[in-house]
């Protein structure tokens, strides 16, 4: 059932009405709609990826372009850690699914007598698009606003699976460049065709991908139950949302329990928390390292630290820097022979970039793109990355990533980093061994250098330019004319040697690039790069800038800063070096979509601390719960507020926060929730500090009191009575075990599942103490409630 009907949009900002190039106007069927096209775009990727990529078949540049434009498939990744995960992994490995789970429903409404008639249906689901379409329309135009004012940022949304405003229609590619929008139904063929299927390179059948996209889901009314289900499963941790790609560099770093990783530029998360599932799932409760995860971002700092605690890591560390100008930390337990600095044993530099492969999520780039980004943000990207290899340790591995297709911030900042790194002391490893289910390009060898003339050409078909008129190529950086504008932000690090001697020597064809038509993702660019040796980074001079007197700034920075000229080891790059324009365009990249930045009025950064809980608030813990086995200096308090929570951190976190002798780093968060201090005064309670649900799997095994073991039948009534009052306990041994214990926290423990619960005991009734999110995991994961 298509949308009928050509309600109007409406456009609060004149600007949306006709920017150049990228027009929304009303169709001669009435439809709204919208250009998926940017023919300098398009040409500037045939001229790189073309003749590596598409030689032997021209026509497949089309397919891919034309998957550029299409909307991505839902894809998540179940948490392992989560007890009894299987129950929904079950329900997934069944082919028939969403057909069973919407007749269930159906079934359901049906008794109730709410099902829906058609009509109905439709009217509900028109006003609500309409509603949805207007606040689309009124985002744009603030949007817009922003970017007429400067700041150059777009809303973003929270999650990584949640998509920037996309209106584009279902099926129109190829036909012209224009799209209408969705249908909002399913017919019953059709949802006899919608199918979950199991990524095969991702172990233990972790990720799953739903052969529809998510508006479809959300905007569909069948199929919105079963959006809510995916939601539910998502809120409370049990699965993650996640781009596909966006999985692969944390399973490349090949995490281990012990490792202490640094994630430089780490906001919303979706790494991070994959790289703590990782790293938990390997060790348990006996894992002792730490994810340290940092953004320059303050609020994206607060809002990673929401979303990876879902899943409950006491192996994070939330801080907030800029990456490139990580401070070196002392180690003084260092057994390393060459130094007593700290080194993380891997760092991951999912770098800031333009974020042009991720057009599938976010549509604006079919008006935003332009080859200013790339460049601009080139030098930052090459800083980050070197900071990363000058952090890790010898014998350790960082990971590049992008999710921009572009060689400029891809190929080009890898080799520079080559260049300047001491011979031998870094190599490429091969990746494209790794997933032999992956299909992975090859890293270019050569690429061009070249600058858009304009904007974009329009959609003016009358227009006869050619790429010529708007791509201007530079051959080498030598020939750039002194006064070329458009070569402002050109430098000498992005281009390629003559005859590829460095990206061969280099091997950069170990590297991967992604490509959205090769298994409907977005596009992707990953590089693994071993540290063999302590790093000699030879400078010569600072990267020139073309369009500029270079000889004569070269000459000038040389004087200014003698000591850059001499071989570091120690490399922190000079702010001169990245240009003021990148930190504008920090978040266009397409994993990272969350609250709205507004840096005008950025709040000053209060610096946080944790130290070791306070010795008497540890004895009544320890006292009245009876923990043996963890030690007091993983209990840690922060050193602002009430310390009303102690957090419970692993010795990686610790000895991260050890090394900060000085307390340069700001840190944001640590840990996981383990106490709380109780605010409840009545008679009876001995302590003062109630258990959390967010680490009592981390601590259980350590507690010998206040903790009941409970069997299958009555952990599942405690998840299904919420408030259970002694009188309706069907197990009478149970309720007489529960009322000896007294008023206060205890935790019911199913031996079956490896699973706890939080409980307040009170006179006559037992409330669990855990949130709405949790109680929903509970629900799909012990009572197989679908909705
Ligand atoms: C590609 S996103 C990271 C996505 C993230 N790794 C994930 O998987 O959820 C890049 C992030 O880098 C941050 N960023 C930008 N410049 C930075 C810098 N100089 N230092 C640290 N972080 C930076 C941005 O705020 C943004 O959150």
């Amino acid at each position: 059932m298509g949308r009928k009907g050509g309600h109007k949009r409406r456009f609060k900002n004149k600007n949306n009405q006709g920017q150049d190039g990228y027009k929304k106007f009303k169709g001669d069927d009435g439809y709204n709609e919208w250009y998926y096209d940017h023919p300098i775009f398009e040409a500037y990727y045939k001229l790189q990826l073309e003749e590596a990529y598409f030689k032997e078949k021209p026509e497949e540049f089309t397919l891919f372009w034309n998957m550029m434009k299409e909307k991505l498939p839902v894809v998540f990744r179940i948490n392992k850690l989560t007890p009894n995960y299987q129950v929904f992994l079950d329900n997934l490995k069944d082919k028939d699914f969403i057909k069973k789970f919407i007749e269930e429903k159906r079934k359901q409404l049906e008794q109730q007598g709410k099902a829906p008639t058609e009509g109905q249906q439709q009217k509900e689901q028109e006003g609500e698009a309409i509603e949805e379409e207007e606040q689309e329309a009124e985002k744009e135009a603030e949007e817009q606003q922003n970017e007429d004012e400067g700041n150059g940022e777009g809303e973003e949304e929270e999650d990584d699976e949640d998509e920037a405003d996309q209106k584009e229609g279902d099926d129109k590619k190829g036909e012209n460049n224009t799209k209408t929008f969705e249908k909002f139904e399913f017919s019953q063929e059709e949802i006899d065709t919608l199918q979950i299927n199991n990524i095969k390179f991702y172990p233990d059948e972790l990720v799953w991908q739903i052969n529809c996209n998510r508006t479809q889901l959300k905007k569909s009314q069948l199929l919105k139950e079963f959006h809510k289900y995916i939601q539910r499963a998502n809120d409370s941790g049990l699965i993650s949302r996640q781009e596909l790609v966006s999985m692969l560099p944390p399973l490349l770093l090949d995490v281990k329990p012990d490792d202490i990783i640094f994630d430089m530029c780490a906001a919303p998360g979706s790494k991070t928390a994959q790289l703590l599932e990782l790293m938990y799932t390997q060790g348990g409760i006996n894992t002792k390292g730490a994810v340290v995860a940092n953004d320059v971002d303050q609020k994206r700092a607060y809002l990673l630290t929401h979303q990876v605690c879902r899943i409950n890591p006491s192996g994070l560390v939330v801080i907030n820097h800029p990456a490139q100008f990580f401070p070196t930390l002392q180690d003084p337990t260092s057994n390393q022979a060459y130094d007593q600095k700290f080194y993380f044993d891997k760092v991951q530099a999912d770098v800031p970039c333009s974020g042009d492969g991720a057009t599938r999520k976010i549509p604006t780039q079919w008006r935003n793109w332009n080859t200013r980004d790339g460049q601009v943000l080139h030098p930052l990207q090459l800083a980050i990355l070197q900071r990363a290899l000058t952090l890790c340790k010898v014998g350790g591995y960082v990971l590049y990533s992008t999710c921009s297709i572009n060689p400029i911030e891809d190929e080009a900042v890898i080799t520079e980093a080559f260049r300047r790194a001491s011979q031998g002391s870094i190599e490429l490893i091969d990746i494209h061994t790794k997933f032999p289910e992956l299909k992975g390009r090859r890293g270019l060898s050569k690429w061009t250098v070249c600058s858009s003339t304009k904007k974009h050409p329009g959609h003016d078909q009358e227009k006869k330019e050619t790429v010529a008129d708007w791509l201007k190529i530079y051959d080498n950086f030598e020939s750039i004319e002194k006064n070329d504008k458009l070569a402002q932000f050109v430098r000498d690090s992005m281009f390629p040697e003559p005859e590829d001697k460095m990206t061969n020597e280099i091997k950069i064809q170990n590297t991967m690039r992604i490509l959205p038509h090769d298994q409907d993702t977005g596009g992707f660019y990953l590089a693994l790069i071993k540290k063999n040796s302590l790093i000699n980074w030879s400078k010569k001079g600072l990267p020139k800038t073309a369009g500029s007197n270079n000889e004569e700034q070269s000459a000038q920075q040389q004087q200014e800063q003698p000591a850059q000229q001499q071989v570091v080891d120690d490399y922190i790059p000079d702010a001169s070096e990245i240009p003021k324009e990148a930190e504008s365009l920090q978040n266009v990249e397409g994993d990272a979509q969350d609250g709205k930045k507004n840096n005008k009025n950025k709040e000053p950064v209060q610096k946080e601390n944790f130290v070791t809980i306070p010795e008497e608030d540890w004895q009544n813990i320890k006292e009245n719960y009876g923990i043996e086995g963890i030690d007091q200096s993983l209990f840690v308090v922060n050193t602002i507020g009430k310390q009303k929570v102690v957090r419970l951190i692993t010795e990686g976190a610790k000895k991260f926060n050890d090394c900060d002798v000085k307390g340069v780093v700001n840190k944001v968060n640590m840990g996981t929730k383990a106490f709380e201090r109780s605010r409840e005064t009545f008679q009876g309670i001995q302590c003062r500090f109630r258990i959390c649900q967010d680490s009592v799997n981390l601590i259980a095994p350590y507690m010998s009191k206040r903790k009941i073991v409970v069997s299958e039948d009555d952990f599942k009534f405690f998840v299904q009575n919420k408030n259970a009052k002694y009188t309706e306990m069907p197990n009478q041994k149970l309720k007489e075990e529960i009322a000896q214990l007294g008023q206060g926290s205890i935790i019911l423990h199913c031996p079956t599942y490896n699973d706890n619960l939080v409980c307040q005991n009170f006179h006559q009734s037992v409330n669990i103490m855990i949130s709405k999110e949790i109680t929903e995991s509970f629900k799909i994961r012990y009572l197989k409630q679908l909705f």
